[in-house]
């Protein structure tokens, strides 16, 4: 559908500040199309006057994304206000309408399901050992798929490999991690490696399983659309240009787990949950859940608010990037999952960053004289490596 649509400049409510809005040319299905136009509803400081101070939500907001790509910049200002009220008060949201086919998501997570079933003599392994002490043990993790081996975090990490909380003893899951290469597989790998600077590397695939890299591939660029089109978003909701994260992003800095979590043992293990309370690395995180309640969000009160399965819906979480975009205005809310249920558990998160070389700098609108900048300057990919390198430091061997 092509349309065009201008913006009558004169709703500016603030002409002392220059901000911006868009007006809309094109099809409706991209962002590609977007004019720049003045504008400015916010006082400076406005971010900063809205900084979370104790945040005790009870609930995590859905929020309806069926808008998210409206010709009218009103609308779109609309829902950048649900998402800047979420990311300051919570820290997660649902969203809802995100439009990703139900087949791409089916045949993303029966890939999962095959793959983890592949990788069972390994668990088996790490099953029959005495869970407290299998950690000192790690080294039946022998297969060339193990994510240690890689350069760049991609491949299979087994059960208690990965410790996300230091005060624990590993996690209870299992995963396969990989980055961005073209959906064609027959591109893949890419003609010349991307640089992604300290992350620059290569995806590893099993053998064997026929579908597999198709199938994960096509749920992973579904995501990265949609991570691409919330940009976008967020920056109406920190009152910035719409297109100010467009240079940063130009090529998807975006890690996607698939992830097996057995159920915990029925006598509590002191110390290994599902995973461990913890932030994420990049700007947002974007997961899909199964119907198992495993995940469970921490308030300023320090109790764990359950993120409860919502047919239909992803779960947003902001991460540790944009808390130092925007000095902490927007909170990377710390979360954890621990599966009592029983039954098996499957998620796909998608880490969206910024590009590896972006400086994650504070945005002017959030630092004061009286809240300065709170985190030193480090590019992108340093960061996310520092913390990948943590996060797996435990198990190496
Ligand atoms: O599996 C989940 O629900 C959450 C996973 C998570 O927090 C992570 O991988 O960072
Ligand atoms: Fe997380």
């Amino acid at each position: 559908m092509q349309f065009r649509l201008s913006l009558n400049i004169s709703e500016s409510t603030n002409p002392c500040k220059s901000s911006s809005l868009w007006a809309v040319t094109g099809d409706l299905s991209s962002m590609d199309h977007l004019e720049h136009f003045d504008d400015s509803r916010h006082p400076p400081g406005f971010l900063l006057a809205n900084a979370r101070a104790d945040s005790t939500f009870e609930q995590i907001p859905v929020i309806d994304f069926a808008n998210a790509t409206h010709p009218d910049p009103v609308v779109r200002r609309e829902l950048a206000n649900e998402i800047r009220d979420a990311s300051v008060n919570v820290g997660f949201f649902y969203i809802r309408n995100h439009r990703i086919p139900e087949h791409i998501i089916s045949s993303g997570l029966d890939a999962a399901k095959q793959f983890f079933d592949l990788a069972e003599n390994l668990k088996q392994e790490v099953r029959e050992l005495r869970l407290d002490t299998a950690i000192h043990l790690l080294n039946v993790n022998d297969i060339q798929l193990d994510i240690h081996k890689s350069m760049n975090f991609k491949g299979y990490t087994s059960l208690l490999s990965e410790n996300a909380d230091p005060e624990n003893i590993g996690d209870l899951h299992e995963a396969f991690d990989l980055g961005w290469e073209p959906e064609e597989v027959s591109l893949s790998p890419t003609p010349g490696l991307r640089d992604d600077g300290v992350m620059t590397g290569q995806n590893v695939w099993p053998e064997g399983l026929p579908g597999f890299r198709s199938s994960v591939l096509a749920y992973y660029h579904a995501i990265i659309r949609l991570g691409q089109s919330l940009f976008p978003l967020f920056a109406l909701a920190l009152d910035l240009p719409e297109n100010f994260f467009d240079d940063k992003t130009t090529k998807p800095a975006a890690i996607m787990r698939l992830l097996h979590y057995p159920p915990q043992p029925t006598k509590p293990i002191d110390r290994i949950l599902g995973i461990g309370a913890h932030t994420d690395y990049e700007c947002f995180t974007i997961l899909w859940q199964d119907s198992v309640s495993a995940l469970q969000v921490m308030n300023a009160d320090g109790k764990w608010i359950d993120a409860v399965p919502i047919e239909g819906t992803l779960v947003l979480n902001l991460g540790d990037q944009f808390a130092r975009w925007t000095n902490d205005v927007f909170k990377s809310t710390v979360h954890r999952v621990i599966n009592k249920s029983g039954l098996e558990r499957y998620s796909i998160p998608l880490f969206f960053g910024t590009d590896y070389d972006v400086k994650l700098e504070p945005l002017p609108s959030c630092v004061s004289e009286d809240n300065p900048a709170k985190y030193e300057v480090v590019t992108a990919g340093d960061y996310v490596k520092s913390r990948l390198e943590a996060t797996y430091s435990h198990s190496k061997t």
